[in-house]
């Protein structure tokens, strides 16, 4: 909707009424077209000023509306006749102008923007590209290099960068709507021809094929298979090449092939999974909206290895009060330096003061005495952990908030170990912890909404997507990865390698295969978790067979390599070989080719060959399977929690929008079927027999991914 008002006599004012970002739904779209017409009907009205209410000029497309039927009156021909109107219409830009709202604004004959707001075109992070004339207009406004750089990022741009570019011709920091209103009254006689950005030529540099060729490399090379930032350096490259009216042509084309494309389905399924992540529950019915967080001033973090520099690194960043603690005088200082040079660097980057004086080191756990909340980072050791926890409950305020940040164990040992356990969670950062987005707040059976809602509210608040998750071994994200990881060991051990089973996930859209990932990370940690567990003694000590345990295949090739110092980068070795410790670029290695082949001699292996679809069916499918068993016990509240952890912890390439809503894409029956078919070639091997929530979605005639909620809780009231 948009509402028209008559202001100093001679402007019509048109406000956009759509909330909370008046995205250009049908109705929005319709007001705009009638109101368009009346002020250009109108003989007192010599100017027009197109706002929107709230503050907000206008978030873009109703991305709603894409899943559906469109009606109402379409986009292009509505900015067209605006730009071609006889009276001077002047945007006024606050808040955000975002894709189709900059594109309307584009369509102005002026922008005035307030000091505060920002705008871009970031339609690519939705898998389309700006199509309602916004890579023909942006590039004749501001330059090739410019519209490419904003285009196929999607970055939103501050009013000054905006000024910079000359995609603004004003700011301010006053009223915008009454500085546009005064600018259209002062432009109401100027002639419109120069205004409209349709007929600008586009400006180009000289080497501008050069420029096309590198920057689809680039795009190319990070896309990891998305399609929209390729067409959107086409669509730029018609605006740069051809006449306006074919280049809008060939932008129609190419936005008709991204609108019906499954990425463009799975991005904006991801757009609203990422929102509805923040409207958490828990299996006690305890919710986001009943449950208030408290505020934290004083937050303290406890054990400075790398995990606890980058969370107090995140805190001091966000403006929180840190005391960091360390016991060891030499680890302190070492980390008091990190600290200070993470700071410095960060600060750096985004122009600000360095938050150093945020915080207060200390060697003495009662110095966290007066803190509103504590994060536990000490190492991943559970005797360790519950012996900082009876520590901490015994220094710290009753109220105190208790986290640990954990991997995965067991919140509720704990908890058990302190006075308050209602007040003890689990973060579970993710590394490097001031970097990553993604943050897992684990609840216990004892904690309370108020513990998760004050975890949920402080992870917003230093920028992380929170997602509440239960408590079992390893949480969503690592309890998944457990079976993905277990398969690609069993595909070296019947005939593939690292390389093969890599270039599979890597062409799928992984950042890294699971083996590089593995060398990234060191070996030794899950070997430390194996050996913790009784998984990973030698044979002659315990007597288990050496590809069994507790009656289920075991794959030993991970604690080998450990065996013989194969850690992955860290010592320049582990599944790939390295120049040297450190180096970051991975080679095949003869040896471990050698090594697996009289591994599969020594257990009479006969290696056979592995393809492309069975490298992802196994990995995936087993990994989802665990992903349906987590809704079923009720550690996720919906597939959307799962796939934002994938995507933001775990490289889940976006575009395929998380590994629950792939299985949707690629039909709930053939998950099961193919998961039944590997099952029964490996019936030792648990995490391949389909679940029982898989069974229950298919015999429910696989419904929507939005509507899986609905099975769940039949499925959970039935246990
Ligand atoms: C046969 C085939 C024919 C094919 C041809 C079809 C041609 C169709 C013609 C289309 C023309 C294209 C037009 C244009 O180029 C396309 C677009 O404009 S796409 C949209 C671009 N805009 C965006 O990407 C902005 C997205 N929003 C945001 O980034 C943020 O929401 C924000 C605006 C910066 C605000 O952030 P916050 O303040 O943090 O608030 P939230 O993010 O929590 O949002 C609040 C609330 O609003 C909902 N929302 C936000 N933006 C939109 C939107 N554009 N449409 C619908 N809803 C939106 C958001 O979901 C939140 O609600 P909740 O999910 O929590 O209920």
């Amino acid at each position: 909707m948009a509402q028209y008002t008559r202001v100093s006599g001679s402007v019509g004012l048109i406000t956009l009424q759509s909330p909370p970002v008046n995205a250009l739904s049908a109705a929005v779209r319709q007001g705009i077209v009638d109101l368009m017409q009346r002020a250009l009907s109108e003989p007192e009205v010599k100017s027009v000023v197109i706002c929107g209410q709230n503050g907000i000029f206008c978030g873009g497309a109703d991305i709603k509306e894409f899943g559906g039927q469109m009606s109402g009156p379409p986009l292009i021909p509505m900015i067209h006749a605006i730009e071609a109107a006889s009276k001077p219409v002047v945007a006024a830009i606050e808040g955000i102008a975002l894709g189709g709202g900059l594109e309307l604004a584009l369509g102005c004959h002026y922008r005035i923007a307030h000091s505060k707001a920002r705008v871009g075109l970031p339609e690519v992070t939705l898998g389309l590209l700006p199509g309602a004339g916004g890579s023909q207009r942006l590039p004749r406004l501001i330059g090739v290099p410019a519209a490419l750089d904003l285009i196929t990022t999607g970055r939103h741009v501050t009013a000054a960068e905006a000024l910079k570019f000359g995609l603004v011709d004003q700011i301010t920091d006053h009223n915008t709507v009454n500085v546009a209103v005064k600018f259209a009254q002062r432009v109401a006689d100027q002639p419109l021809d120069a205004r409209r950005i349709s007929t600008y030529p586009c400006l180009c540099p000289s080497d501008v094929a050069v420029l096309f060729e590198e920057v689809m490399q680039r795009v190319r090379r990070t896309a990891r298979g998305a399609i929209a930032p390729i067409a959107c350096v086409q669509a730029v490259r018609a605006a740069a090449t051809l006449p306006y009216n074919q280049g809008m042509e060939r932008e129609r084309e190419l936005m008709a092939t991204l609108f019906t494309s499954g990425q463009a389905r799975a991005l904006q399924y991801f757009f609203f999974a990422q929102r509805a992540v923040g409207r958490w529950s828990m299996p006690s019915g305890a919710r986001w909206d009943t449950s208030k967080p408290r505020p934290v001033h004083k937050a303290a973090v406890i054990g400075l290895g790398t995990m606890g520099r980058g969370i107090t690194v995140a805190l001091a960043q966000a403006g929180f009060s840190v005391v960091a603690v360390e016991t060891q005088e030499k680890q302190l200082m070492e980390a008091k330096q990190k600290i200070s040079g993470m700071l410095e660097r960060g600060a750096k980057r985004r122009g600000v003061a360095p938050a150093l004086d945020k915080i207060n080191y200390g060697r003495n756990i009662q110095s966290v005495a007066d803190a509103d909340l504590v994060i536990e980072a000490v190492f991943e050791d559970m005797a360790l952990k519950k012996k900082v926890f009876q520590q901490l409950s015994a220094v710290c305020k009753p109220s105190t908030f208790l986290c640990s940040n954990t991997s995965g164990l067991d919140i509720d040992q704990l908890a058990c170990q302190t006075r308050n356990p209602e007040l003890v969670v689990g973060m579970h950062f993710f590394a490097p912890a001031h970097v990553m987005k993604l943050l897992e707040v684990v609840y216990g059976p004892k904690s309370s909404p108020l513990a998760v809602a004050t975890a949920m509210q402080l992870g917003k608040k230093i920028g992380k997507v929170s997602v509440a998750v239960g408590n079992c071994r390893g949480f969503v994200g690592n309890r998944m990865l457990k079976p993905y990881l277990e398969q690609a060991l069993f595909l070296l051990e019947e005939g593939a390698t690292p390389e093969f089973v890599d270039q599979v996930l890597e062409e799928f859209g992984f950042a890294m295969g699971v083996f590089r990932m593995s060398d990234l990370s060191g070996l030794d940690v899950g070997w430390k978790v194996r050996m913790a567990d009784g998984l990973a003694m030698p044979d002659p000590t315990t007597g288990q067979p050496t590809r069994l345990r507790q009656g289920r295949r075991y794959s030993p090739l991970g604690d080998l390599l450990c065996e013989q110092g194969r850690f992955g980068q860290k010592t320049g070795r582990g599944w790939y070989q390295y120049d040297k410790p450190g180096s970051q670029v991975a080679k095949p290695d003869p040896w471990l080719h050698s090594f697996l082949d009289e591994y599969r001699a020594r257990h009479a292996l006969v290696a056979h060959r592995i393809d492309h679809q069975e490298v992802l069916e196994r990995c995936l499918y087993s990994m989802i399977n665990e992903g349906f068993r987590i809704l079923e016990d009720g550690i996720a509240a919906g597939p959307e929690d799962i796939d934002v952890i994938y995507v933001f912890g775990y490289s889940w390439p976006r575009h395929r929008g998380g590994p629950m809503f792939y299985a949707a894409t690629v039909g709930l029956n053939k998950v099961l079927e193919r998961l039944e078919h590997y099952y029964q070639a490996h019936p030792d091997v648990p995490s391949l027999q389909p679940c029982h929530l898989l069974r229950k979605l298919v015999a429910s005639g696989s419904p929507p991914i939005q509507k899986w909620r609905e099975v769940i809780k039949k499925v959970r009231s039935q246990l």
